[in-house]
């Protein structure tokens, strides 16, 4: 894992817009497409505002979340909202949205679903991950009873997943599908989170999903 730190997040959301657009840029010069799977939540808003705008050839870009909440596509927690509104405009609009639920589905009809989906996908060229203070990445949460599973190396692509900690279920893309990735960032603000960076560190993925994932990413920090 490499950490690349930044004076502020303002510059540290530009500088990872501007490396995801390059590394799609150089994807599609040797290839027909390229697959783009972002994160959800609340920090990568600015790096969508910023990427929505680059000069590439959306057409080609297949997008999709690591993972998802299984709400409504409009509520205010769907990420599957968040990347439509803050990404999936301007040049960016050009490019195909692959969700990861649809209203009405159970869980596991979703992770079905997106399996069948996303398996033509693979592997995913460009990732963007985010992290919680208690080091979860995409919905792999250190205390869901699902986590064994979604770690192992036979996985499917997509698991319906839970979390005592979280209010809904969750459709999360299998460790294995993560660390399959051609190039990984993950996206990481605040003091909080910068100390679960340095306890991760000496911890298994069991109780730090995010180190199942990191080895070959860069992790790039700010603190506000
Ligand atoms: O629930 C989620 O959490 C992580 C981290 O989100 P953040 O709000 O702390 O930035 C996110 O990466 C994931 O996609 C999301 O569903």
């Amino acid at each position: 894992m490499r950490l690349k730190e930044y004076p502020d997040a303002e510059m540290m959301m530009l500088e990872v817009a501007d490396r995801i657009a390059s590394d799609l840029n150089t994807c599609l010069m040797s290839h027909d497409r390229a697959s783009l799977s972002v994160s959800g939540g609340t920090s990568p808003g600015p790096v969508f505002d910023s990427l929505s705008a680059a000069d590439l050839d959306w057409s080609r870009v297949h997008v999709f979340p690591n993972d998802e909440r299984c709400v409504p596509p409009g509520h205010e927690r769907s990420n599957a909202r968040l990347i439509r509104e803050r990404l999936l405009t301007g040049r960016a609009a050009a490019a195909r949205f692959l969700p990861m639920y649809e209203e009405g589905q159970t869980p596991e009809e979703a992770a079905a679903a997106a399996s069948a989906r996303l398996e033509g996908e693979l592997p995913v060229s460009v990732l963007l991950l985010g992290m919680g203070d208690d080091m979860h990445t995409a919905s792999l949460f250190p205390d869901s009873p699902q986590l064994r599973a979604a770690l192992a190396p036979d996985a499917p692509v997509a698991m319906a997943v839970e979390s005592p900690s979280q209010p809904e279920a969750r459709i999360t893309l299998a460790a294995h599908v993560l660390r399959g990735a051609m190039t990984t960032h993950v996206l990481v603000k605040g003091r909080a989170k910068r100390d679960a960076i340095e306890r991760a560190r000496r911890l298994p993925p069991q109780e730090a999903p995010i180190t199942s994932v990191w080895d070959d990413a860069t992790v790039h920090w700010a603190e506000g």
